[in-house]
């Protein structure tokens, strides 16, 4: 690859760097690339949970970014730049999206966080090109990430305290800067160093290469139909002189779209012949690239749970890297199945392919060997063995409601002991990766005793004792699920403040608490359970104890992708269904619990503490 001719390229446009970061400035004028710089005023606030992937949301908000400086040097100059960059890097660690501190207590945060352990490192980019044709703005976006992995070593308390009292981390993501003291964290890093500090150089040359070597199959659509051309870059810049194919095709998991000056458009492809679908000379509409993963994404979750079935991710955590045809012996399948399996793997980003073999990307032998603290293996074996088929009466549950078509495919109780470990497990898996944010979303130090109704394997009971050293926490759950409670506690961590005790909450008398904890509970149930189950707790409930709900709650404004599926999940399995925050309090105020607040337990949930009142 040659890389210095690809910027030279680059040197013939005006290129807008939209980035306060002194790191991307300075990456890219080492590069040789001559830019201007203006700083992106996007607020980095996107929903992180309506992103399928942590990459997905470092790309969209490095669009925004780049997008924002195009449209606003366009109204104030009504001429953009020919070329705006823009790059978001993020941090992530078990599932949690860390950017820059807050403060101090946040620095703290993170970097305890990352201590001793090994996390990633992502950097969107997107290229904005930018071209104005008759005072209307037109843009064309490529974006792509990069993902390096980096190691801390074990950390004392005093050494993170010192490097947090330099200063360094506080603009950086993750707490952290590697090029400088914070590299002294560093035990080791996989990838693209220069990704860390803020820029994938390496990477944005390929894009460069990609994008510049190769006429692209809508600008020759475009210079056949309009007089002039929209992006003269490309002509200019290429190499290869009519080359026809699409690079867009061969993109890496980076995507490459139009975007309206008014909003984000994704671009068509030509028609047939090299006409635009209508046939008409007009622009056809935009390229539906959403849409069509949408169509294509019950095949991404198929091949996922079948690489779980047959165990790949544990084999490749044990002994990866290995040759495809090493897994199809050690799975017991097909040579030819297994490749194409992998590869889907791969690109889903499940594995990383090297000339070793395939292995586990860090996401992978976090979440999807079977083994891990914070496996979603069972998970994923759940709503492959479970959901799945529940699912295919979808159209059912919608048009005869939930409760017509419950009851007649409607759940199998979990009855064999295998479903009710796996249900457990997969219950476990999202619990561990959510329990230490309910337990700290209030401060609970003024209970001495909760009891977790339906608390499953007891992972909430033991963030709760974790966090609250004078807690005490029974977990009440059916006889079949406590009998199985034992497999799920870590060895050497047990304590005596947690007790397990079977018994149905709506049938048997509650143990007796400060805090009763219904956690993921109440969206199983319908109206008249609810009632039943609250007005059984309420009168549990001394005056002056509490009632810690949660749930993920609805919002007025469209439902967070993350909670859609939750509420199909509902309409096929049972009569429960998701609530806004009135309905809930209102519930529970009904219930004689007052001063009900609510707090964010990171992306997934929500949790509300109400005080039971005094009896009038
Ligand atoms: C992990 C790490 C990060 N960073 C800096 O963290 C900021 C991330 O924040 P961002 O939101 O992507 O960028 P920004 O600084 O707010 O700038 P902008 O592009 O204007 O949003 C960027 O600065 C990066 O260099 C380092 O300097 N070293 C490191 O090891």
């Amino acid at each position: 690859m040659v890389l210095s001719p690809v910027i030279g390229k680059l040197l013939q446009k005006r290129v807008v760097l939209a980035s306060a970061s002194p790191r991307r400035r300075e990456i890219l004028s080492h590069a040789g690339l001559r830019f201007e710089v203006v700083p992106s005023r996007f607020k980095e606030k996107l929903d992180k949970a309506s992103f399928p992937t942590p990459y997905a949301y470092a790309i969209e908000t490095a669009k925004q970014k780049a997008l924002e400086v195009a449209r606003r040097m366009h109204q104030k100059d009504l001429r953009a730049p020919d070329v705006v960059i823009g790059a978001d890097t993020i941090v992530t660690i078990g599932g949690l999206i860390l950017e820059k501190p807050v403060d101090k207590q946040d620095a703290y945060r993170m970097l305890s966080r990352l201590n001793g352990k090994e996390h990633s490192v992502f950097t969107g980019v997107a290229i904005v090109h930018c071209c104005t044709t008759d005072a209307q703005l037109d843009l064309e976006v490529s974006e792509f990430h990069e993902e390096t992995t980096v190691k801390f070593s074990e950390l004392s308390e005093e050494l993170l305290w010192e490097y947090i009292d330099s200063g360094e981390p506080m603009d950086k993501a993750g707490g952290y800067g590697i090029q400088a003291l914070g590299g002294m964290l560093v035990e080791h890093v996989r990838g693209d160093f220069l990704n860390v500090v803020g820029f994938p150089l390496n990477h944005f040359c390929k894009k460069l290469v990609e994008l510049y070597s190769l006429p692209r199959r809508e600008d020759l659509r475009r210079v056949k139909h309009d007089s002039i051309p929209p992006v003269d870059t490309f002509e200019n810049l290429s190499d290869v002189e009519g080359s026809g194919s699409d690079p867009a095709q061969g993109d890496d998991g980076g995507g490459h779209g139009r975007a309206e000056a008014d909003g984000d458009r994704t671009q068509a492809p030509a028609g047939p012949q090299g006409t635009d679908s209508h046939g008409t000379g007009e622009s056809p509409p935009p390229f539906p690239a959403g849409l069509l993963e949408l169509i294509d994404g019950f095949k991404a979750s198929k091949a996922l749970f079948v690489a779980c079935k047959l165990n790949v991710f544990d084999v490749l955590k044990v002994d990866g890297p290995l040759k495809a045809v090493d897994i199809a012996g050690k799975i017991d399948a097909s040579v030819c199945g297994t490749e194409r399996l992998l590869d889907v793997c791969v690109a889903l980003g499940l594995l990383e392919k090297t000339d070793r073999g395939y292995r586990n990307t860090e996401l992978a032998d976090v979440h999807l060997a079977s083994d891990g603290e914070y496996s979603l293996h069972s998970l994923a074996m759940h709503s492959n063995d479970h959901f799945w088929s529940l699912f295919t009466d979808l159209e059912l549950a919608v048009r005869e409601g939930a409760s017509a078509a419950f009851g007649r495919k409607a759940e199998e109780p979990v009855q064999s002991k295998h479903k009710t470990l796996q249900f457990m497990r997969a219950m476990h898996g999202f619990a561990m990766l959510t329990a230490r944010q309910v337990a700290t979303a209030f401060d609970l130090s003024q209970f001495t005793s909760a009891c977790d109704l339906g608390g499953c394997t007891g992972a909430l009971a033991r963030a709760l004792t974790q966090e609250y050293p004078r807690l005490k926490v029974t977990v009440f759950d059916l006889p079949e699920v406590i009998e199985h409670v034992t497999c799920f506690q870590p060895e050497g961590r047990r304590t005596d403040r947690i007790s397990f005790m079977p018994g149905d909450f709506f049938k048997d008398d509650l143990p007796e608490a400060d805090l009763y904890i219904l956690s993921r509970i109440l969206h199983e149930w319908p109206d008249d359970k609810v009632c039943e189950l609250l007005s059984r707790v309420s009168s549990r409930c001394k005056p002056g104890g509490g009632i810690l709900v949660a749930e993920k709650i609805l919002e007025d404004k469209p439902a967070a992708r993350g909670s859609l599926p939750a509420s199909l999940n509902l309409l096929v399995r049972t009569q429960g269904r998701e609530r806004g925050l009135p309905e809930y309090r209102g519930l529970l105020e009904r219930h004689g619990f007052r001063d009900v607040r609510l707090a964010h337990a990171g992306d997934r949930l929500d949790v509300m503490l109400g005080t039971r009142a005094s009896p009038p």
